[in-house]
């Protein structure tokens, strides 16, 4: 097992050679999902104007303290603002304006008097209920003042992120961008899903799964779908589609067939490293740049399981350095196995399972067996246990380490 390289190992090198993308200005709708590249202090406090939290009458507070159903204040009406007009400036004591919700409270009123205390009258109100002093008031910078840091460096932008972006009048936001990912599947036995299927062929299941992955995971996918295993046409195919790369993934084509078109025509390049990595599945890999601009490159097994295990492990982390969110590898949590499961000698073995949370904690129960063209017990898995390299069988019962695939992180 010397030869094969520890996965640990592998990543390191992926993550030495991927650089994040450089970082600019984007629109906040472009921005949701990525990762901003500056800190955000607020340019303007929130709210920026003390204003009204109710639709009411503005007073002052000591003209309606005795207020009561019993002893009611009137007061005359002298004006009227809405939300959005600032018209009102100023009120005199003895007096009521009538205020919106959200409308700036004019100079001298010190509390909102709400309709339902009121008889809701047009030029003389009746209060029946006293506010205390400041109340219905909602006062400039209670909820974010100038200058408070809104947001670090390194914050994935989600939906309330951009609601503030926004409400603190910011336009755009420096984020990095999606990396634009392009999938070639090798093998000429696959074909098209929707075109006839011959007594030989398979349907090309794994650019679909490397490219929704791909875009799971932030990336901008571009599936370039089947090339046959013919070194020329692939290495053509490939330059096409650098244009369009800052990262590429095959799959197929890197055991050791006679037809491993993958190998054959990178391997003269000298900058894509091909061997064996402990693990199981995707034992074989291939990892380097290629091209003028030095796009990473990954070479991925063929075998649909092996293929989406070796995404996860190696892929997905590049994507996300790319991106500049942390961590780049998923998280490891913690389960009881409800099966026994065993594993090879030397190699972290990732095992499909199904994770469930009840009020006994969490369970992962294993799905179908070890073979990596087992697609649809992936298909049915939620999870992957990961059996360290010096396990070669865990217990029912014991903890374990798991990878929750469809978490976001
Ligand atoms: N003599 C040896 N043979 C194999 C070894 C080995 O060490 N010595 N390793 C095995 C392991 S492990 C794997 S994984 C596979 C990887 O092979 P390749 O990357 O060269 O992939 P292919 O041979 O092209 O295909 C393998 C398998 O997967 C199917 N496949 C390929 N592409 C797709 C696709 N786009 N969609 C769905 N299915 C696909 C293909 O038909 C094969 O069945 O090598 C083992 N052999
Ligand atoms: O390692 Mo292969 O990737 O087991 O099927």
């Amino acid at each position: 097992m010397a030869d094969l390289l520890p996965v640990p190992e592998l990543v390191e090198r992926i993550l030495a050679t991927v650089s994040p993308l450089p970082d600019f200005p984007q629109p906040l709708m472009d921005a949701l999902g990525l990762a901003l590249a500056e800190d955000v202090v607020a340019p303007i406090s929130l709210p920026s104007f003390d204003n009204s939290s109710m639709d009411g009458y503005a007073v002052s507070h000591a003209d309606v303290v005795t207020a009561t159903e019993e002893s009611p204040v009137h007061l005359p009406v002298v004006g009227e603002i809405g939300a959005g007009r600032s018209g009102l400036m100023a009120m005199s004591p003895g007096t009521a304006v009538k205020i919106m919700t959200g409308a700036p409270v004019p100079r001298g009123c010190t509390a909102v008097v709400p309709y339902e205390w009121t008889d809701r009258g047009v030029a003389q109100v009746r209060i029946t209920r006293a506010p205390s002093d400041g109340q219905h008031i909602r006062r400039a910078g209670d909820d974010v003042a100038e200058g408070d840091m809104l947001l670090e460096h390194g914050t994935v932008l989600g939906p309330r992120h951009l609601g503030l972006l926004a409400a603190v009048g910011r336009a755009t936001v420096r984020c990095r961008p999606r990396p634009r990912v392009v999938v070639l599947s090798t093998g000429s036995e696959l074909r098209d899903p929707g075109t006839p299927l011959g007594r030989d062929s398979i349907y090309d299941g794994n650019s679909y799964l490397l490219a929704a992955s791909a875009r799971a995971a932030g990336a901008i996918a571009y599936r370039v779908g089947i090339v046959p295993d013919d070194p020329r046409t692939f290495t053509d195919a490939l330059s096409d589609q650098l244009v369009r790369a800052d990262l590429v993934v095959t799959s197929g084509g890197v055991s050791e067939g006679d037809y491993d078109v993958v190998k054959e025509a990178l391997r003269s390049l000298g900058t894509v490293w091909f061997g064996g990595v402990a693990m199981q599945p995707g034992k074989p890999q291939g990892f380097g740049t290629i091209g003028d601009d030095n796009t990473p490159i990954f070479t991925l097994p063929g075998n649909p399981v092996s293929s989406y295990v070796s995404f996860e492990t190696f892929v997905l982390p590049a994507i996300r350095r790319m991106m500049g969110k942390l961590p780049y590898s998923r998280p490891v949590r913690r389960a009881r196995l409800t099966h026994p499961v065993s594993s090879p000698a030397g190699k972290r073995q990732f095992v499909r399972v199904l994770y469930d949370v009840d009020r006994g904690g969490a369970f992962v129960t294993p799905v179908g067996g070890h073979g990596s063209h087992l697609l649809g017990d992936l298909a049915a898995a939620n999870a992957l246990v990961v059996v360290p390299e010096d396990a070669t069988s865990i217990s029912a019962g014991e903890m374990v380490q798991v990878l929750l695939l469809d978490e976001d992180f």
